[in-house]
């Protein structure tokens, strides 16, 4: 089997976003009168979300927070993450390597992330990533996110490339977990979030250091460009 497309998580793959994510939900915790967490622990949970980061972020205080709670954290956190969004992410070493390489081999290639539009498309303009991405498939793009395959097999349909043509290349379990049911081939990387477990314990085709190891894996195993 041959690659034509590679579908690319967004935090914890491609960008380090957990800076910014840091301070949105602690801005947001102290309007409600909760102390600040330590940005590993923030970390850890973020991979589902902005809503599962935000009620995991109070969990960790033992509070199950109801539907209006939810709600209005999730204001709040919206107000406060907009003008930070992109500030101190930085992209991981070999990303733009990776990306220009996956270029030149011919591939489409898209995004798939679970953070809303809203955030995603300002984020990709100001890295200067946005260019290199034929499509872009949020968290709120389809009626599921990541686990699910929803997104990724939407991503498909756009770029018109079948699963089986396709590489998902992440950083957690929501992807590993939405390749395999997309029937599709998955890479993950070590530097990410993972929700705070180890990556060797992912059910995926392998492991690799960077977007430009993801690449030579990739071209390795042989590419079959599709016209635009
Ligand atoms: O928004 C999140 O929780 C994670 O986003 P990701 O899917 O780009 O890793
Ligand atoms: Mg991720």
């Amino acid at each position: 089997m041959t690659f034509s497309a590679v579908l690319l998580d967004l935090d914890g793959t491609l960008l380090n976003t957990v800076p910014d994510l840091t301070l949105a939900v602690n801005a947001m915790r102290a309007d409600i009168n909760l102390a600040p967490l330590p940005l590993e622990t923030i970390a850890t949970y973020v991979g589902k979300g902005v809503r599962q980061l935000i009620v995991r972020s109070l969990q960790g205080d033992g509070i199950e927070p109801d539907h209006d709670l939810v709600e209005r954290c999730r204001d709040l956190f919206n107000r406060h993450y907009h003008p930070v969004n992109g500030l101190h992410a930085t992209l991981y070493p070999g990303v733009i390597e990776g990306l220009d390489a996956f270029r030149r081999l011919g591939l489409k290639l898209a995004v798939v992330t679970n953070k809303p539009t809203e955030f995603t498309l300002p984020l990709l303009e100001r890295t200067g990533l946005a260019p290199y991405f034929e499509q872009v498939v949020c968290g709120d793009t389809c009626a599921r996110h990541k686990p699910d395959p929803m997104p990724l097999l939407h991503a498909c349909g756009l770029l018109q490339v079948p699963p089986a043509q396709t590489v998902m290349v992440g950083d957690s379990i929501n992807d590993a977990q939405a390749a395999r049911a997309a029937g599709m081939a998955v890479l993950a990387v070590p530097y990410g979030y993972n929700e705070g477990l180890d990556v060797q314990n992912l059910k995926v085709d392998d492991i690799v250091m960077s977007i430009d190891a993801a690449a030579q894996w990739i071209s390795a195993r042989g590419t079959s460009p599709v016209p635009a």
